[in-house]
């Protein structure tokens, strides 16, 4: 088995009476890139503080890389590269003198610093503008020399807290590409923290989704839905006459078919398949006549705007 390389149990965050982290458990293992997705305000930057050792719990416990990080916040600082969403770099300087300062203060010597920084900047593609002041870099490029200054201490474990925020696209691309880059070649594990589902799709091998300090669902994307909404992955909306008892036990009766409710002249039922084509013969066999029927299929992505922005998304069929 892969070892645990971060490893939160029962971790609990309380400000004054508000809890903004409930009894989270998480493992993460060597090598991964786990996306951490959730709305604003659900707890994801505290839960980062506290695996930095930045926060105390208010119980529960937090090691990565085996060592507690309350206990031990600097050492847990060696091992952990941190990339808050807005790095602050010296304006006044260039790209390469930001990274030769970082790996001075890391206590490389000149020489080595320097080396070391051309390298990481050729990394994330900035060898070209190593002598432009930061002051003058886009927000993407300021993202990717953030990157740079994270990798300077060779740590094992990078945590990135929404790494593309104020990106446009094709800069999105970049960064996530090169985050992918980074955990292969480098063998990082990566935290990733976002509200933007489809970025963690892209690149995330698990991700845990949290809402309200408490962590709802964790898997790969495949098994994620079926975790939500393991029961009513589809519902189907029949508008139909009449409604009989006869036809309302023959549906009821279909593989799949977990619920029905029916208001007025529409039958609602809740599925894990798509069964709408079996039901609207169902319907015409048994007599009624069958005027709409609306299937809405919640996919990871229709869970999630559902979930957090209250959204739904319909396929309608009229007949
Ligand atoms: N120092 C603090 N004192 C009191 N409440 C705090 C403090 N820091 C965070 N909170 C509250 O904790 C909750 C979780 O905040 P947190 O920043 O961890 O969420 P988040 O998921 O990272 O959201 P965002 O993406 O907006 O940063 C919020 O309700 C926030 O107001």
């Amino acid at each position: 088995m892969t070892e645990a390389i971060i490893k939160i149990e029962n971790l609990t965050k309380q400000y004054d009476d508000q809890i903004v982290v409930e009894q989270l458990s998480l493992s993460i293992k060597k090598g991964e890139i786990f996306g951490l997705l959730g709305p604003n305000g659900a707890g994801k930057t505290t839960t980062i503080l506290m695996l930095l050792g930045l926060s105390e719990p208010t119980a529960g416990r937090v090691y990565v890389c085996g060592i507690d990080s309350t206990r031990n916040p600097i050492e847990v600082k060696q091992k952990v590269g941190y990339l808050p969403d807005d790095v602050g770099f010296y304006s006044n300087m260039t790209g390469l003198e930001n990274l030769v300062y970082t790996a001075r203060l890391n206590g490389l010597e000149k020489n080595e610093a320097e080396k070391r920084a051309r390298y990481l900047l050729t990394k994330v593609n900035l060898i070209d503008v190593a002598h432009k002041k930061a002051g003058k870099y886009s927000r993407g490029m300021r993202q990717r020399l953030g990157l740079a200054d994270v990798l300077i201490k060779n740590p094992e474990v990078i945590i990135l807290d929404e790494p593309t925020l104020g990106i446009d696209p094709e800069g999105v691309r970049d960064i996530l590409q090169l985050i992918k880059q980074l955990n292969r070649e480098e063998q990082i594990t990566v935290l990733l923290s976002s509200h933007h589902l489809h970025q963690v799709q892209q690149i995330c091998d698990r991700v845990g989704i949290f809402v309200s300090g408490k962590l709802i669902a964790e898997g790969n994307m495949d098994t994620l839905a079926r975790k939500l909404f393991l029961q009513d992955t589809f519902t189907i909306h029949v508008k139909c006459h009449p409604i009989s008892e006869k036809l309302r036990v023959a549906v009821k009766q279909l593989p799949y078919v977990n619920k029905i409710e029916i208001e007025d002249d529409t039958m609602i039922i809740y599925s894990k398949e798509d069964v709408s084509a079996q039901i609207s013969h169902m319907v015409i066999e048994l007599g009624s006549r069958l005027y709409e029927i609306q299937k809405k299929n919640f996919g990871l992505d229709e869970i999630y705007h559902r979930y957090f922005e209250g959204r739904e998304s319909d396929e309608v069929k009229h007949l």
